[in-house]
């Protein structure tokens, strides 16, 4: 167990943001913290970080080695950008070789060897100063990453790095709990889920379980080689259908089989295309915000 929240309720005045009465979250695994804008993903990250106290209950973690970047700029403007990484190193314990060894291979990682790390931050743009405190995070090496909206503002080849390095964290068992809106950068990497809703927690499993939970309906799109009339359909049980010309929209119980949607077509209609809307975390979510 990397943490563990009991009785947990962060209110600001008579609003509750949080309110999770049980939640323990195995180490070694890439948590996707997900929920609409105001669930209360932030708040229940800024309460792990320790950078907010709880109104009442208990927030525990297994290790005090906790690495927090922020969804807004944490950044000190003063000091150089390569100083705001060795900053993190520090926080660590690091000191000289060493911490200048794991503030040089973070900057690295973050692919910001060619940004002008010597200056104060400012000349930086707004994805390599996201990437300054990503890279600050991993120059800490924690044990626990709280990373709050960590791929906005990330090219594609950054997005790509970053998920990498993720995934080399969680191989050495570190835990990683990730807020994203992204759902497509963050898809393959998350394990499991938690879902947040009006600050309470009414989702927590695996990703799969999520999208089965959730996903429950598809789209199915066919386009026959001539233009047909809704009459000439056959049913299929659960399913409702839509004519357009050629296409042939159905909406249908998730994992409808092919066959099913042939037998509903006019037997001398021959198929030009066919697709199923991809079943992801995107639909979940939409689904589980509802
Ligand atoms: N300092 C504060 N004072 C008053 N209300 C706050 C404060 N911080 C957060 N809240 C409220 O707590 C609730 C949860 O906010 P939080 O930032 O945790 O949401 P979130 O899920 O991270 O949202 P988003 O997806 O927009 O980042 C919201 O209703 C927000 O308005």
């Amino acid at each position: 167990m990397a943490i563990r929240v009991s009785g947990a309720q962060k209110r600001y005045g008579d609003h509750v943001a949080l309110d999770i009465a049980e939640l323990e979250i195995p180490s070694g695994r890439v948590v996707g913290l997900l929920g609409e804008n105001g669930a209360g993903k932030s708040t229940l990250i800024d309460l792990i970080a320790g950078v907010s106290s709880p109104t009442r209950g208990h927030i525990e973690t297994a290790s005090s080695k906790i690495g927090w970047c922020s969804q807004r700029l944490v950044i000190d403007w003063f000091v150089s950008g390569w100083m705001n990484v060795w900053l993190g190193a520090c926080l660590a314990g690091l000191s000289g070789s060493q911490a200048k060894e794991a503030t040089d291979r973070a900057i690295t990682q973050a692919g910001l060897d060619d940004a002008k790390l010597d200056s104060t931050p400012e000349v930086l743009s707004g994805g390599q100063q996201q990437r300054l405190m990503i890279a600050r995070t991993f120059a800490m090496n924690p044990d626990i990453y709280l990373l709050d909206e960590p791929t906005v503002g990330l090219d594609i080849g950054n997005l790509e790095r970053f998920t990498q390095r993720v995934r080399e964290v969680r191989a050495d068992g570190a835990t990683v709990i990730v807020s994203s809106h992204e759902f497509e950068a963050v898809e393959d990497l998350i394990d499991d889920v938690i879902f947040l809703a009006g600050g309470r927690v009414t989702f927590f499993g695996s990703r799969r379980d999520f999208t089965d939970t959730f996903v429950t309906r598809e789209v199915i799109r066919v386009v026959v080689d001539r233009p047909v009339d809704r009459e000439e359909l056959g049913e299929i049980p659960g399913c409702s259908m839509e004519v357009d010309g050629t296409a042939v929209v159905i909406d249908a119980p998730r994992g409808t089989d092919f066959a099913a949607v042939l037998s509903c077509l006019p037997a001398d209609a021959d198929v030009r295309e066919y697709a199923r809307q991809p079943v992801g975390l995107r639909q979940a979510v939409k689904w589980a915000s509802q």
